[in-house]
Protein backbone atom coordinates (compact mmCIF):
# COMPACT_ATOMS: atom_id res chain seq x y z
CA UNK A 1 0.00 0.00 0.00
CA UNK A 2 1.12 3.47 -1.45
CA UNK A 3 1.27 6.75 1.24
CA UNK A 4 -1.19 7.96 -0.68
CA UNK A 5 -3.56 4.86 -0.35
CA UNK A 6 -3.39 5.08 3.40
CA UNK A 7 -3.47 9.33 3.48
CA UNK A 8 -6.95 8.59 1.51
CA UNK A 9 -8.12 6.01 4.29
CA UNK A 10 -7.31 8.20 7.05
CA UNK A 11 -8.86 11.73 5.16
CA UNK A 12 -12.13 8.91 5.39
CA UNK A 13 -11.51 8.01 9.08
CA UNK A 14 -11.46 11.55 9.80
CA UNK A 15 -14.82 12.70 8.09
CA UNK A 16 -16.43 9.75 9.59
CA UNK A 17 -15.10 10.58 13.08
CA UNK A 18 -15.98 14.45 12.58
CA UNK A 19 -19.89 13.05 11.80
CA UNK A 20 -20.00 10.75 14.66
CA UNK A 21 -19.18 14.21 16.88
CA UNK A 22 -21.88 15.92 14.72
CA UNK A 23 -24.35 13.27 15.36
CA UNK A 24 -23.53 12.78 18.98
CA UNK A 25 -23.93 16.78 19.68
CA UNK A 26 -27.11 16.54 17.57
CA UNK A 27 -28.38 13.70 19.90
CA UNK A 28 -27.37 15.61 23.21
CA UNK A 29 -29.50 18.57 22.06
CA UNK A 30 -32.38 16.64 21.31
CA UNK A 31 -31.79 14.64 24.59
CA UNK A 32 -31.96 18.14 26.25
CA UNK A 33 -35.56 18.57 24.88
CA UNK A 34 -36.46 15.71 26.67
CA UNK A 35 -35.61 17.27 29.91
CA UNK A 36 -38.68 20.20 29.37
CA UNK A 37 -41.31 17.51 28.81
CA UNK A 38 -40.16 15.54 31.83
CA UNK A 39 -40.55 18.80 34.01
CA UNK A 40 -43.72 19.72 32.88
CA UNK A 41 -44.93 16.43 33.47
CA UNK A 42 -43.24 15.46 36.58
CA UNK A 43 -41.45 12.28 35.28
CA UNK A 44 -38.49 10.88 36.19
CA UNK A 45 -35.25 11.57 34.56
CA UNK A 46 -33.73 8.21 33.97
CA UNK A 47 -36.49 5.75 31.80
CA UNK A 48 -34.47 2.14 32.23
CA UNK A 49 -37.26 0.57 29.98
CA UNK A 50 -36.60 2.75 27.36
CA UNK A 51 -32.50 2.52 27.62
CA UNK A 52 -33.17 -1.58 27.57
CA UNK A 53 -34.96 -1.43 24.69
CA UNK A 54 -33.15 0.89 22.49
CA UNK A 55 -30.41 -1.06 23.63
CA UNK A 56 -31.53 -4.57 22.68
CA UNK A 57 -32.53 -2.44 19.41
CA UNK A 58 -29.31 -1.40 18.46
CA UNK A 59 -27.21 -4.28 19.32
CA UNK A 60 -29.60 -6.54 16.80
CA UNK A 61 -29.09 -3.88 14.13
CA UNK A 62 -25.09 -3.45 15.21
CA UNK A 63 -25.14 -7.63 14.30
CA UNK A 64 -26.79 -7.27 11.31
CA UNK A 65 -23.90 -5.01 10.34
CA UNK A 66 -21.15 -7.37 11.52
CA UNK A 67 -20.39 -5.24 14.82
CA UNK A 68 -19.94 -7.70 18.01
CA UNK A 69 -22.62 -6.99 20.94
CA UNK A 70 -19.89 -5.84 23.12
CA UNK A 71 -18.90 -3.51 21.11
CA UNK A 72 -22.16 -1.41 20.67
CA UNK A 73 -23.04 -2.12 24.02
CA UNK A 74 -20.40 -0.71 25.34
CA UNK A 75 -20.56 2.59 22.94
CA UNK A 76 -24.18 3.18 23.99
CA UNK A 77 -23.79 2.91 27.58
CA UNK A 78 -21.42 5.63 27.44
CA UNK A 79 -24.08 7.80 25.33
CA UNK A 80 -26.89 6.74 27.56
CA UNK A 81 -24.97 8.34 30.49
CA UNK A 82 -23.67 11.10 29.12
CA UNK A 83 -26.96 11.99 28.01
CA UNK A 84 -28.82 11.27 31.75
CA UNK A 85 -26.34 12.88 33.36
CA UNK A 86 -26.48 16.04 31.14
CA UNK A 87 -30.32 15.93 31.55
CA UNK A 88 -30.05 15.61 35.71
CA UNK A 89 -27.72 18.51 35.84
CA UNK A 90 -30.50 20.87 33.48
CA UNK A 91 -33.21 19.73 35.66
CA UNK A 92 -30.93 20.65 38.82
CA UNK A 93 -30.38 23.89 37.19
CA UNK A 94 -33.73 24.57 37.49
CA UNK A 95 -34.49 23.67 40.27
CA UNK A 96 -31.63 25.83 42.00
CA UNK A 97 -31.32 28.93 39.57
CA UNK A 98 -29.58 31.52 41.93
CA UNK A 99 -27.72 28.91 43.44
CA UNK A 100 -26.18 27.47 40.35
CA UNK A 101 -25.29 31.28 38.54
CA UNK A 102 -23.22 31.74 35.45
CA UNK A 103 -20.05 31.88 37.41
CA UNK A 104 -18.67 29.12 39.31
CA UNK A 105 -15.36 29.47 41.70
CA UNK A 106 -14.00 25.88 42.65
CA UNK A 107 -11.43 24.99 45.01
CA UNK A 108 -9.51 21.75 44.31
CA UNK A 109 -6.54 20.09 44.80
CA UNK A 110 -2.91 20.94 42.90
CA UNK A 111 -2.99 22.92 39.69
CA UNK A 112 -2.53 22.06 36.29
CA UNK A 113 -2.65 18.03 35.62
CA UNK A 114 -3.69 16.95 38.82
CA UNK A 115 -6.63 14.28 39.21
CA UNK A 116 -8.86 17.02 40.81
CA UNK A 117 -8.47 19.22 38.22
CA UNK A 118 -9.84 16.72 35.69
CA UNK A 119 -12.36 15.46 38.09
CA UNK A 120 -13.31 19.32 37.82
CA UNK A 121 -13.77 19.89 34.33
CA UNK A 122 -15.58 16.70 34.05
CA UNK A 123 -18.31 17.80 36.50
CA UNK A 124 -18.62 21.17 35.42
CA UNK A 125 -18.90 20.15 31.86
CA UNK A 126 -22.35 19.27 32.95
CA UNK A 127 -22.79 22.78 33.79
CA UNK A 128 -22.53 25.59 31.43
CA UNK A 129 -20.96 28.83 33.02
CA UNK A 130 -17.32 30.03 33.59
CA UNK A 131 -15.18 28.09 35.40
CA UNK A 132 -12.76 30.19 37.80
CA UNK A 133 -10.66 26.99 38.90
CA UNK A 134 -8.49 27.75 42.15
CA UNK A 135 -5.61 25.64 43.19
CA UNK A 136 -5.37 24.77 46.79
CA UNK A 137 -2.61 22.87 48.03
CA UNK A 138 -4.56 21.21 51.49
CA UNK A 139 -8.07 20.09 52.19
CA UNK A 140 -8.14 22.23 54.92
CA UNK A 141 -7.73 25.32 52.10
CA UNK A 142 -10.22 23.75 49.75
CA UNK A 143 -13.01 24.15 52.24
CA UNK A 144 -11.91 27.21 53.83
CA UNK A 145 -11.88 29.11 50.81
CA UNK A 146 -15.83 27.71 50.53
CA UNK A 147 -16.53 28.72 53.95
CA UNK A 148 -15.38 31.71 53.63
CA UNK A 149 -17.14 32.89 50.34
CA UNK A 150 -13.70 33.40 48.40
CA UNK A 151 -15.44 30.51 46.34
CA UNK A 152 -18.55 28.60 45.33
CA UNK A 153 -17.63 24.92 45.39
CA UNK A 154 -14.79 22.60 46.74
CA UNK A 155 -14.04 19.42 45.29
CA UNK A 156 -12.43 16.72 47.67
CA UNK A 157 -11.99 12.72 47.01
CA UNK A 158 -13.60 10.38 49.24
CA UNK A 159 -12.79 7.30 48.25
CA UNK A 160 -10.67 5.23 45.63
CA UNK A 161 -11.27 1.71 44.01
CA UNK A 162 -7.59 1.08 44.94
CA UNK A 163 -6.68 2.42 48.10
CA UNK A 164 -10.05 2.59 49.62
CA UNK A 165 -11.65 5.85 51.59
CA UNK A 166 -9.87 9.48 52.07
CA UNK A 167 -10.00 9.19 55.93
CA UNK A 168 -8.25 12.56 56.22
CA UNK A 169 -11.93 14.08 53.89
CA UNK A 170 -14.11 11.89 56.22
CA UNK A 171 -12.51 13.42 59.41
CA UNK A 172 -12.36 17.20 57.57
CA UNK A 173 -16.31 16.64 57.39
CA UNK A 174 -16.74 16.78 60.69
CA UNK A 175 -16.04 20.02 61.79
CA UNK A 176 -16.29 21.75 57.90
CA UNK A 177 -19.38 24.05 57.65
CA UNK A 178 -19.95 22.91 54.07
CA UNK A 179 -23.07 21.20 52.66
CA UNK A 180 -22.55 18.44 49.98
CA UNK A 181 -24.18 19.17 46.65
CA UNK A 182 -22.92 16.96 44.18
CA UNK A 183 -20.66 14.07 42.95
CA UNK A 184 -18.43 12.90 40.37
CA UNK A 185 -16.46 10.08 39.98
CA UNK A 186 -13.32 9.93 37.63
CA UNK A 187 -10.92 7.18 36.24
CA UNK A 188 -7.81 7.21 37.67
CA UNK A 189 -4.93 6.18 34.67
CA UNK A 190 -1.98 6.37 36.79
CA UNK A 191 1.33 6.62 34.39
CA UNK A 192 4.90 6.79 35.52
CA UNK A 193 6.72 10.15 34.00
CA UNK A 194 9.53 11.51 33.38
CA UNK A 195 11.97 14.06 31.35
CA UNK A 196 12.36 12.26 27.95
CA UNK A 197 14.87 10.08 27.13
CA UNK A 198 14.65 8.60 30.67
CA UNK A 199 14.78 5.00 31.01
CA UNK A 200 12.96 3.06 34.11
CA UNK A 201 16.35 1.60 35.16
CA UNK A 202 18.32 4.90 35.42
CA UNK A 203 15.26 5.72 37.73
CA UNK A 204 16.41 6.89 41.87
CA UNK A 205 13.65 9.14 42.99
CA UNK A 206 9.50 9.19 42.32
CA UNK A 207 7.66 12.18 43.69
CA UNK A 208 4.02 11.60 44.23
CA UNK A 209 0.72 12.53 46.24
CA UNK A 210 0.40 9.63 48.88
CA UNK A 211 -2.98 8.72 46.99
CA UNK A 212 -0.89 7.70 44.01
CA UNK A 213 1.99 6.01 46.20
CA UNK A 214 -1.14 3.86 47.81
CA UNK A 215 -2.77 3.19 44.62
CA UNK A 216 0.59 1.66 42.76
CA UNK A 217 1.82 -0.10 45.99
CA UNK A 218 2.06 -3.17 44.15
CA UNK A 219 4.02 -1.74 41.09
CA UNK A 220 6.22 0.37 43.43
CA UNK A 221 7.03 -2.59 45.85
CA UNK A 222 8.39 -4.05 42.46
CA UNK A 223 10.60 -1.34 41.49
CA UNK A 224 12.83 -1.79 44.47
CA UNK A 225 14.24 0.71 47.03
CA UNK A 226 13.74 4.03 44.97
CA UNK A 227 13.53 7.02 47.10
CA UNK A 228 9.56 8.40 47.22
CA UNK A 229 8.78 11.84 47.69
CA UNK A 230 5.79 12.69 49.29
CA UNK A 231 4.15 15.92 47.22
CA UNK A 232 0.84 18.14 48.15
CA UNK A 233 -0.53 17.42 45.05
CA UNK A 234 0.26 15.76 41.25
CA UNK A 235 0.65 19.08 39.87
CA UNK A 236 3.81 19.65 42.35
CA UNK A 237 5.04 16.05 41.85
CA UNK A 238 5.97 16.69 38.29
CA UNK A 239 7.14 20.12 38.34
CA UNK A 240 9.67 18.30 41.01
CA UNK A 241 10.10 15.40 38.51
CA UNK A 242 10.73 18.25 35.71
CA UNK A 243 13.39 19.55 37.96
CA UNK A 244 15.13 16.75 38.97
CA UNK A 245 17.96 14.58 36.86
CA UNK A 246 16.90 10.82 37.19
CA UNK A 247 13.73 11.39 38.78
CA UNK A 248 9.80 10.94 37.61
CA UNK A 249 6.35 11.65 39.02
CA UNK A 250 3.26 9.39 38.83
CA UNK A 251 0.08 11.44 36.98
CA UNK A 252 -2.20 11.21 34.03
CA UNK A 253 -0.34 10.92 30.92
CA UNK A 254 -2.55 14.16 29.88
CA UNK A 255 -0.69 16.07 32.89
CA UNK A 256 2.42 14.32 31.56
CA UNK A 257 2.18 15.87 28.68
CA UNK A 258 1.09 19.35 29.12
CA UNK A 259 4.06 19.57 31.33
CA UNK A 260 6.63 17.84 28.53
CA UNK A 261 7.01 14.81 29.95
CA UNK A 262 6.78 11.39 28.64
CA UNK A 263 4.95 8.15 29.57
CA UNK A 264 7.70 5.57 30.74
CA UNK A 265 5.30 3.08 32.30
CA UNK A 266 1.50 2.90 32.19
CA UNK A 267 -1.34 1.12 34.14
CA UNK A 268 0.69 1.34 37.43
CA UNK A 269 -2.65 1.01 40.11
CA UNK A 270 -3.44 -1.85 41.53
CA UNK A 271 -7.04 -2.28 40.51
CA UNK A 272 -7.27 -2.28 36.30
CA UNK A 273 -10.26 -0.27 37.55
CA UNK A 274 -9.01 2.78 38.96
CA UNK A 275 -11.59 5.36 39.74
CA UNK A 276 -11.81 7.67 42.37
CA UNK A 277 -15.28 9.30 43.71
CA UNK A 278 -15.17 13.11 44.55
CA UNK A 279 -17.52 14.97 46.79
CA UNK A 280 -18.55 18.58 45.78
CA UNK A 281 -19.13 21.12 48.87
CA UNK A 282 -21.04 24.55 48.56
CA UNK A 283 -21.77 26.87 51.70
CA UNK A 284 -25.30 26.45 51.51
CA UNK A 285 -27.43 23.15 50.59
CA UNK A 286 -29.22 22.52 47.16
CA UNK A 287 -32.71 21.44 46.51
CA UNK A 288 -32.66 17.69 44.51
CA UNK A 289 -35.42 17.46 42.12
CA UNK A 290 -37.20 13.96 43.30
CA UNK A 291 -37.03 13.14 39.60
CA UNK A 292 -33.30 12.15 39.70
CA UNK A 293 -31.56 9.18 41.71
CA UNK A 294 -30.39 11.06 45.00
CA UNK A 295 -28.18 10.70 48.37
CA UNK A 296 -27.94 11.72 51.32
CA UNK A 297 -24.87 11.80 53.31
CA UNK A 298 -24.96 11.89 57.04
CA UNK A 299 -22.72 11.18 60.08
CA UNK A 300 -23.73 10.16 63.24
CA UNK A 301 -22.46 8.76 67.04
CA UNK A 302 -24.36 6.24 68.22
CA UNK A 303 -25.24 5.60 72.12
CA UNK A 304 -22.51 3.44 74.11
CA UNK A 305 -23.93 0.15 74.64
CA UNK A 306 -25.12 -2.95 72.89
CA UNK A 307 -26.70 -3.18 69.97
CA UNK A 308 -27.11 0.71 69.24
CA UNK A 309 -25.29 1.01 66.00
CA UNK A 310 -27.81 -2.05 63.98
CA UNK A 311 -31.03 -0.54 65.99
CA UNK A 312 -30.06 2.77 64.23
CA UNK A 313 -29.28 0.81 61.15
CA UNK A 314 -33.06 -0.95 61.46
CA UNK A 315 -34.69 2.27 60.86
CA UNK A 316 -33.31 2.76 57.06
CA UNK A 317 -34.37 -0.82 56.44
CA UNK A 318 -37.99 -0.57 57.82
CA UNK A 319 -38.51 2.52 55.81
CA UNK A 320 -36.57 0.61 52.73
CA UNK A 321 -34.05 3.41 52.50
CA UNK A 322 -30.75 1.77 50.89
CA UNK A 323 -27.94 2.18 52.82
CA UNK A 324 -24.60 2.66 50.08
CA UNK A 325 -21.68 3.36 52.08
CA UNK A 326 -21.01 3.10 56.23
CA UNK A 327 -17.79 4.02 57.27
CA UNK A 328 -15.95 4.60 61.03
CA UNK A 329 -13.76 7.37 62.15
CA UNK A 330 -12.82 7.97 65.48
CA UNK A 331 -14.35 10.81 67.47
CA UNK A 332 -12.03 13.37 67.84
CA UNK A 333 -10.98 14.11 71.64
CA UNK A 334 -12.92 10.88 72.20
CA UNK A 335 -10.28 7.91 71.43
CA UNK A 336 -12.23 5.04 71.34
CA UNK A 337 -15.68 6.31 70.48
CA UNK A 338 -16.98 6.12 66.53
CA UNK A 339 -18.40 8.35 64.42
CA UNK A 340 -20.27 6.43 61.47
CA UNK A 341 -20.48 8.18 57.81
CA UNK A 342 -23.64 6.78 55.99
CA UNK A 343 -24.56 6.98 52.28
CA UNK A 344 -28.17 6.55 51.45
CA UNK A 345 -30.11 6.30 48.60
CA UNK A 346 -32.75 9.18 49.80
CA UNK A 347 -34.07 12.60 48.93
CA UNK A 348 -34.38 14.50 52.40
CA UNK A 349 -37.88 16.33 50.86
CA UNK A 350 -38.61 12.73 50.92
CA UNK A 351 -41.37 12.32 53.86
CA UNK A 352 -40.50 8.47 54.57
CA UNK A 353 -36.34 10.14 54.61
CA UNK A 354 -37.71 13.09 57.10
CA UNK A 355 -39.79 10.16 59.22
CA UNK A 356 -36.70 8.13 59.17
CA UNK A 357 -34.43 11.31 60.14
CA UNK A 358 -36.53 11.51 62.78
CA UNK A 359 -36.73 7.91 64.46
CA UNK A 360 -32.72 7.96 64.11
CA UNK A 361 -32.41 10.64 66.37
CA UNK A 362 -34.03 8.53 68.75
CA UNK A 363 -31.57 5.45 68.83
CA UNK A 364 -28.13 7.83 68.27
CA UNK A 365 -26.13 10.89 70.56
CA UNK A 366 -25.59 13.09 67.40
CA UNK A 367 -26.64 13.12 63.70
CA UNK A 368 -25.60 15.76 61.08
CA UNK A 369 -27.06 15.71 57.41
CA UNK A 370 -23.63 16.64 55.11
CA UNK A 371 -25.75 17.04 52.46
CA UNK A 372 -28.35 15.69 49.77
CA UNK A 373 -27.06 15.50 45.80
CA UNK A 374 -27.77 14.45 42.56
CA UNK A 375 -26.50 10.83 42.45
CA UNK A 376 -23.61 10.30 39.58
CA UNK A 377 -23.23 6.91 40.28
CA UNK A 378 -25.07 5.71 37.18
CA UNK A 379 -25.71 1.82 37.51
CA UNK A 380 -26.41 1.32 33.41
CA UNK A 381 -29.04 -1.32 32.46
CA UNK A 382 -28.18 -4.83 31.85
CA UNK A 383 -29.06 -6.45 28.59
CA UNK A 384 -29.01 -9.99 27.42
CA UNK A 385 -27.44 -10.18 24.41
C1 LIG B 1 -33.73 10.94 26.50
C2 LIG B 1 -34.39 10.30 27.46
O1 LIG B 1 -33.94 10.25 28.80
C3 LIG B 1 -32.99 9.28 29.27
C4 LIG B 1 -31.93 9.14 28.26
C5 LIG B 1 -32.11 8.28 27.20
C6 LIG B 1 -31.34 8.48 25.92
O2 LIG B 1 -30.44 9.30 25.91
O3 LIG B 1 -31.67 7.82 24.93
C7 LIG B 1 -33.07 7.25 27.33
C8 LIG B 1 -33.85 7.11 28.42
C9 LIG B 1 -33.71 7.97 29.61
O4 LIG B 1 -33.02 7.27 30.63
C10 LIG B 1 -35.67 9.63 27.20
O5 LIG B 1 -36.40 9.34 28.17
O6 LIG B 1 -35.99 9.40 26.04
Amino acid sequence: MTNDVLNTLRHDINEIDSDLLVLLAKRRRISHGVVEYKIANNKPIRDEARELALLEKLIGYGKSLGLDAYYVNNVFQTILEDSVLHQQAMLQKNLNPDALSETHRVTYLGGQGSYSQLACHKYFSRRPGKLIEIGCTSFDEITAKVENGQADFGLLPIENTSSGSINEVFDLLQHAQVSIVGEVTHSVEHCLLANPGSELSQLTKIFAHPQPFAQCSRFLQGLGDLQHETCDSTSSALQSALSTPNSAAIGSAQAGKNVGLEVIKSNLANQSENHSRFIVVARKPLQVSNQIPTKTSLIMSTKQQAGSLADALMIFKQHKINLVKLESRPTPGNPWEEVFYVDLEANLADNQVKTALEELKEHTQYVRILGCYQSETLQAVSVNS
